[in-house]
């Protein structure tokens, strides 16, 4: 169940932003208000190279016959959720994760439905995960909760044979689904020696303090891990390829990836400084909504809940798709 401390919690850090024309300079990256991201230490074209474009079945996004969606027209406006999956068995064992792929625990079956309820009126057009199960099953059981019923389906572009043998061939159908688009580059950070290893005993082996440098620092990587700056690189790289252009075409996104892909792609929106990130924690389970507009992000908290009604009023847009589905379901109801 999320908590009211912990949502807190991400919301007053967001006081601690800078402004939006804020210039990143004692981490050895820039961001100026165009958001490009650019590395000192590992040049920007190489992340270019390191990323490539997804390709998947296009007509899974086509715009839906039956909802005459706002969402679906090109806009110069779109939705951005992300999520955190929900609790797993090695959170709950209080172990390092990293890349390796645990599933949920029930209480994180129960965080991801909780979040898909909060956002369950907020449009989403296409989901990007992980390539983790923890991030697949959160996403899957949020959207089981949205009220506007379309199904998520996972394209599989691992293969061309994979491609073909999951191919549908009913406009209607694809018009009911949303395309969910796995991405490694999503990941958790790749957490090297600790991967397995208990966070108390570590802490209690190497120190409180050279614990918390691996954990949260900004360029400090564990022990043949990844430093959040290596995971921004793939990560924020991704986004901008691969999500950005989405957002930009009018598509509202939902991403489920973790606590440390998550904590990147918000630093690269927030524009938050190597030292602002360290505090930066995100609970399990917490959707954080962003609105897109005219090339720049807009941080919208939390959605409390479905009914909550400031969350419609932060755009026009958002609050007539709510307004239809209310319509929808009075219809299917009547
Ligand atoms: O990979 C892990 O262990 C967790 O998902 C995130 O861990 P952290 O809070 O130590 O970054």
């Amino acid at each position: 169940m999320a908590t009211a401390t912990s949502h807190q919690s991400v919301v007053s850090f967001a006081s601690l932003r800078s402004s939006p024309s804020s210039t990143i300079s004692q981490c050895g990256f820039k961001i100026d208000s165009s958001l490009s991201f650019t590395s000192k230490k590992t040049n920007f074209c190489k992340i270019k190279a390191i990323t490539s474009s997804v390709s998947y079945d296009n007509t899974l996004l086509s715009p839906s016959k039956t909802i005459p969606d706002n969402s679906q027209k090109k806009s110069n406006e779109a939705a951005l959720i992300l999520i955190r999956h929900g609790e797993s068995l090695w959170n709950e064992k209080n172990l390092f994760t990293g890349c390796v792929d645990v599933p949920l625990t029930e209480k994180g079956v129960e965080e991801a439905i909780e979040a898909g309820k909060r956002i369950s009126n907020i449009p989403v057009d296409v989901i990007f995960t992980s390539s983790l199960i923890r991030a697949q099953m959160t996403a899957m059981l949020a959207m089981i909760q949205h009220r506007r019923k379309k199904v998520p389906i996972i394209l599989h572009d691992e293969s061309e044979q994979a491609k073909t043998w999951s191919q549908v061939f009913s406009d209607e159908t694809k018009n009911q689904s949303i395309p969910v688009i796995p991405a490694w580059q999503l990941n958790e950070r790749m957490y090297g020696e600790l991967q397995g290893l208990n966070k108390q005993e570590t802490a209690e082996r190497y120190g409180k303090e050279q614990v918390h440098e691996w954990r949260r620092s900004y360029d400090i990587p564990p022990p043949k891990g990844e430093s959040l700056e290596m995971c921004a690189e793939r990560a924020v790289a991704y986004f901008q390829d691969n999500i950005e252009p989405k957002l930009a075409a009018g598509k509202n996104v939902m991403i489920a990836a973790h606590g440390n892909s998550l904590r990147s792609i918000i630093m690269y929106l927030d524009k938050l400084t190597c030292q602002e990130v360290i505090s930066l924690e995100l609970s399990t389970g917490i959707p954080l909504l962003y609105i897109f507009k005219e090339g720049k992000f807009m941080k919208r908290g939390s959605p409390v809940g479905p009914t909550e009604a400031g969350v419609y009023a932060y755009t026009k847009r958002l609050a007539q798709y709510r307004q239809k589905l209310e319509e929808d379901s009075e219809v299917i109801c009547a």
